[in-house]
């Protein structure tokens, strides 16, 4: 049976970006998160993007509430929180993607902190998850990023060498096929930036 080529990177991902930063939402420090989480996402992904965005105070409250408005109502396949993740009191985002969490995935802060660990040793400080929040007809994934708008890039694209190869390999590498599964977009990226990784049988012809 042949499958049927499909027009690549026509599928819209609709992304929800969250900024979590007492200071930035307070307007003491101009957010930096947004714009980079947008870039980053702008030059890696061949799809369209739709992106939905909250610049939120430290507040477990109102992080639970930003990420399920993105989910449930906003309808995002994937939300991505920048901030808010280390040892201090006020930073709870870890705890308050787990309130709305129906499933974790831990396999992407266990890399997220091998990756960081190559830039600061204070990667173990990041208390960062990943965790899937399904409700009846829709489902979601939830990843915490550091709060340094440079971990943006450097958790999600990994490291390479300088002839451009991979020496530790982003997470986003395994975010496309994990969105496909839950039932999202099919999702491509730049090979250049990030090489999404999913198994052969998963993959669709390329359209010639
Ligand atoms: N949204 C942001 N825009 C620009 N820089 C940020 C942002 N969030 C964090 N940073 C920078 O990264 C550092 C570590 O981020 P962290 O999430 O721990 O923030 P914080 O020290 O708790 O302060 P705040 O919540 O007020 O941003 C901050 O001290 C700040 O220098
Ligand atoms: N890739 C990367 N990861 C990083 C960092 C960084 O600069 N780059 N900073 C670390 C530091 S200093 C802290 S305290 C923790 C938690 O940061 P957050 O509270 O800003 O989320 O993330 C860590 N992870």
């Amino acid at each position: 049976m042949s499958l049927t080529p499909v027009k690549i990177s026509q599928e819209v991902l609709r992304v929800g970006l969250v900024s979590v930063s007492d200071r930035a939402s307070a307007g003491v420090y101009a957010d930096q998160g947004i714009p980079a989480l947008q870039d980053w996402l702008t030059k890696a992904l061949l799809n369209p993007v739709v992106a939905v965005t909250r610049l939120i105070q430290d507040d477990k409250d109102t992080i639970s509430s930003a990420l399920k408005e993105l989910v449930d109502i906003e309808k995002c396949h994937l939300v991505l929180t920048t901030g808010g993740t280390g040892p201090s009191r006020r930073d709870v985002t870890p705890e308050a993607t787990q309130a709305v969490a129906t499933r974790e995935m831990p396999g992407f802060g266990e890399q997220m902190r091998q990756i960081s660990l190559q830039f600061v040793p204070t990667a173990i400080l990041s208390r960062q998850v990943a965790v899937l929040r399904e409700i009846d007809d829709h489902a979601a994934l939830i990843i915490n990023l550091p709060g340094q708008p440079k971990a943006i890039s450097e958790t999600l694209e990994g490291l390479k060498k300088e002839d451009g190869s991979s020496l530790v390999s982003g997470i986003f590498a395994a975010v496309p096929y994990c969105v496909e599964l839950i039932g999202g977009p099919y999702l491509e990226t730049h090979e250049a930036i990030v090489k999404s990784f999913r198994p052969k049988t998963a993959r669709r012809p390329i359209e010639a």
